[in-house]
């Protein structure tokens, strides 16, 4: 029988197996930043354990930085920041520190470095590591003492998930977009809807995705409960690397490409379980609750708790309806925001400040506008193209790299009652700052939105 992409990455990877263990993982790459770490370099230090393979590990500063260039100021984010600082010297890791042009979100610099590549098995202290299944890679995110294991062994003893495929059919209509997509099916399979399962998005809409909007899709996969997501390589993701600093050169490229190309999911292969979407149905989305699977097409109205049949969702639903202050039967364009946040390593790369851009060029908006580049080269290349200005001209702000409002662990957050549309990936309460209200949104809904102070899709301006 053949075997699913997922399933050869894995097999490749297999350095131990006994019967009734876990398999023990070889690991490519292990990126690092300075939340999750600092617990996992003391036990090395208490060991008397050194970094096993420094050369493929990586570290930037990302949650605690604040996006407008200076000290910091929370005495928290910076004791954690110059713990990180003070480890990768001790250990000899590469690090990319706040205003250095190589900093950035974790889950932005890895693929634009070229360090994420086909077929790797990707790890970091972070549920968003699966953005790098974008690329064919199996990617997950670890707890603290599996970062210390992975420092101290570059290898970790993991079970084996169950497969599933997310069959997206036909083509995203003019305007609906990858995030809409994600939001879509979480919406249509559920927080837990992956749990236990690697992902593997596949079908016309998934191949033609660009890059940037496979990892806002691979991203996004953990709120949907799965292990990790991925996509198959192909000419797509190729052209994505090629030329990258640390992808292969020359002959090495020929031959890494020839292997990549076998990091398909075999014709004969089976899925423990298999889910299918229309694309051609899907128009943009949002979310009206506080987890990523309640949401609903723009179009939509806020649902009432007795839509619900399961007695779980119905619950949740109304503690989400009273904690966002919303009534059922509101038209989600009648829904005002105070604050628009671009960002985050869902949607902070360089196409979805195009994006951004495109709909504000010659525009204003009416509320608070955030736009944080998920990277210092992401913040270089957007200014190259003068994005800058177009955003500054409209009246937003225009910040340095950072997690930043993604959530609140930095100066940048939500005043308890305000409500924000949000480009990142997770509305749970309080989660861009205490009492603040979150809705998910595409890149190109925040931008319509930060006109009208309404959520709004630009076809409706
Ligand atoms: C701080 C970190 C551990 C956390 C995560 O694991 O995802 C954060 O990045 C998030 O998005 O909530
Ligand atoms: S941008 Fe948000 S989701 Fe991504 S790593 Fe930072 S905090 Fe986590």
């Amino acid at each position: 029988m053949g075997r699913t992409l997922a399933e050869k990455v894995w097999e490749q990877h297999v350095v131990r197996r006994a019967e009734g263990e876990p398999d023990l993982l070889y690991i490519d790459l292990h990126l690092l930043h300075e939340v999750t770490s600092p617990q996992a370099f003391d036990g090395l230090r208490l060991a008397g354990r050194k970094v096993r393979r420094p050369d493929l590990t990586i570290a930037t500063e990302d949650h605690n930085v604040p996006t407008v260039l200076g000290p910091i100021t929370d005495p928290v984010s910076k004791a954690q920041v110059e713990t990180l600082r003070k480890n990768a010297a001790e250990f000899g890791i590469r690090l990319h520190p706040m205003g250095d042009p190589g900093q950035g979100i974790v889950h932005v610099i890895g693929p634009q470095l070229g360090l994420t590549q086909p077929g790797m098995t990707i790890v970091c202290g972070d549920s968003h590591t699966s953005t790098h299944g974008a690329f064919g890679a199996l990617a997950f995110g670890i707890g603290t003492s599996e970062v210390e294991h992975v420092l101290a062994t570059q290898t970790l003893p993991q079970y084996r998930p169950k497969t599933m495929a997310i069959e997206v059919q036909g083509d995203l209509p003019y305007g609906v977009t990858a995030k809409d997509l994600i939001l879509a099916i979480i919406a249509k399979i559920g927080t837990g809807g992956g749990q236990g399962h690697i992902v593997e998005y596949r079908g016309e809409a998934v191949r033609k995705l660009s890059m940037e909007g496979r990892m806002t899709v691979c991203n996004m996969s953990i709120e949907a409960g799965a292990r990790a997501g991925m996509i198959a390589p192909d000419e797509t993701t190729f052209e994505y690397l090629k030329g990258r600093p640390h992808a292969p050169k020359g002959e090495a490229w020929d031959q890494a490409v020839a292997y990549w190309k076998t990091l398909r999911t075999d014709d004969d292969a089976v899925f423990d379980k298999v889910v299918e979407i229309d694309a051609t149905q899907l128009t943009p989305f949002v979310t009206w609750g506080t987890n990523p699977g309640q949401g609903a097409p723009l179009g939509g109205v806020v649902p009432s708790p007795e839509d619900f049949d399961d007695p779980i969702e119905r619950a949740a639903a109304e503690r989400a309806l009273a904690y966002m202050d919303l009534k059922p039967g509101t038209r989600l364009r009648d829904i005002k925001v105070d604050t628009v946040f671009v960002g985050s390593c869902t949607n902070g790369r360089l196409e979805d400040l195009r994006t951004v851009a495109e709909v504000l060029r010659g525009r204003k908006v009416t509320a608070r506008t955030l736009i944080v580049p998920g990277s210092m080269e992401v913040k270089a290349a957007a200014e190259a193209e003068g994005l800058h200005e177009i955003f500054i001209e409209a009246g937003a702000e225009w910040r340095t790299a950072g997690c930043s409002m993604c959530l609140g662990m930095n100066p940048d957050t939500l005043r308890p009652g305000e409500r924000s549309a949000s480009t990142s990936n997770r509305n749970f309460e309080g989660r861009q700052g205490k009492g603040g209200r979150t809705h998910l949104v595409s890149p190109a809904v925040a931008a319509a939105t930060a006109v009208t102070g309404r959520l709004t899709a630009p076809a409706d301006l």
